[in-house]
């Protein structure tokens, strides 16, 4: 059974300057097991799509349209109260920048613990207790579990913040950029360790990233988001190898490349629409350098190329010559 489905899911903001059409039509699933990676520039709809999952929206986002099953699970019907019950517990994030809102006053093992009694009836020993387990299994040295967030590097407190995701066995974890304000090496230990975890525990996990390139270790597929939209989606092999959008191609040009060691990474030129008023056709367009006229005119659907592999691009591939 599929862990994890989002069909057709539309979120809108409703701001008084208009409709912020963040996810707009957005399918994506993901197997038991699985990981996969939601990559796209900054306002693409990542953590829209995240926030919708969790339910975790502002007042102003609302689903609009679509649906999200865990399991069996409709979560877009489910009451306030009713998706409490599955957060943490059943589908967990690790917040982008989390790290450093932890408490400066309070030991890095009692917070993990903290996290353990908020969502688990337990005594404050057994939390103690499984704060100990969380902190071993996200490769802490045990005798760190009374220091304070001061004492820790931030991949420490990266991983005692993963602890804390995990503290209630849940099926999915969500981690929108989990690695974003860690130097290159710690980045490796933790999506290596985000990877072992989901493969001893056997959870689904997403990762939410800007850089595609940090994703071929950890990823079984991969979505490249623009403008609200997924324009590509397959696994890891199919979209870094045999890429067909041009903004995939793009993003995979603008980070350094171990198999193009030679080329200079390029930053693709202009930026993301506006979402109140998205291009017309094709959101790419504008950045496009392959663009024609039906691309203006017209929003292509999304075209298979086989093994799962999908892409929207009246001209896939154009950028092989
Ligand atoms: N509360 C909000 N009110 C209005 N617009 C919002 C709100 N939250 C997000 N948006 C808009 O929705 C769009 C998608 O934002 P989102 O944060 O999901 O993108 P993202 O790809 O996760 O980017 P980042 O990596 O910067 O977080 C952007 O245009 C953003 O400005």
């Amino acid at each position: 059974m599929k862990l994890l489905r989002v069909e057709n899911l539309k979120t809108y903001f409703h701001i008084s300057e208009g409709i912020v059409k963040a996810v707009d039509d957005v399918s994506f699933s993901l197997d038991d097991g699985q990981c996969l990676g939601l990559v796209g520039e900054s306002g693409c709809g990542k953590t829209t799509t995240a926030l919708s999952i969790n339910r975790l929206l502002p007042p102003e986002g609302i689903i609009e349209g679509g649906e999200i099953y865990l399991e069996s699970v409709k979560l877009t019907v489910l009451s306030d109260v009713e998706i409490r019950k599955h957060r943490w517990k059943d589908v967990s994030m690790v917040f982008q920048g989390a790290m450093n809102a932890m408490n400066p006053v309070m030991k890095i093992g009692e917070q993990i613990a903290e996290a353990v009694v908020w969502h688990q009836q337990v005594t404050h020993q057994q939390a103690w207790n499984r704060a100990k387990e969380l902190f071993e299994l996200v490769e802490l040295e045990p005798g760190r579990i009374g220091g304070y967030p001061h004492e820790f590097s931030g991949g420490m407190k990266q991983r005692a913040m993963i602890a804390m995701a995990l503290a209630c066995d849940p099926k999915l974890v969500i981690g929108d950029e989990p690695t974003t304000a860690l130097d290159v090496m710690v980045q490796a230990q933790i999506l290596n360790l985000l990877d072992r975890l989901r493969k001893t525990l056997k959870m689904g996990l997403i990762i939410i990233t800007h850089d595609l390139s940090i994703l071929g270790e950890t990823c079984d597929r991969i979505a490249v988001m623009y403008a609200g939209k997924i324009v590509e989606i397959g696994s890891t092999e199919d979209v870094y190898d045999r890429h067909m959008h041009p903004y995939t191609h793009r993003l995979l040009m603008g980070f350094p490349n171990i198999h193009r060691p030679k080329l200079m990474p390029e930053p693709i030129p202009g930026s993301p629409p506006d979402l109140i008023r998205p291009p017309s056709g094709c959101r790419f367009h504008p950045r496009c350098d392959y663009a024609q006229e039906i691309c203006q005119e017209q929003e292509p659907g999304m075209t298979t190329a086989g093994n799962g592999h999908s892409y929207a691009c009246h001209f896939g591939g154009a950028f092989n010559g």
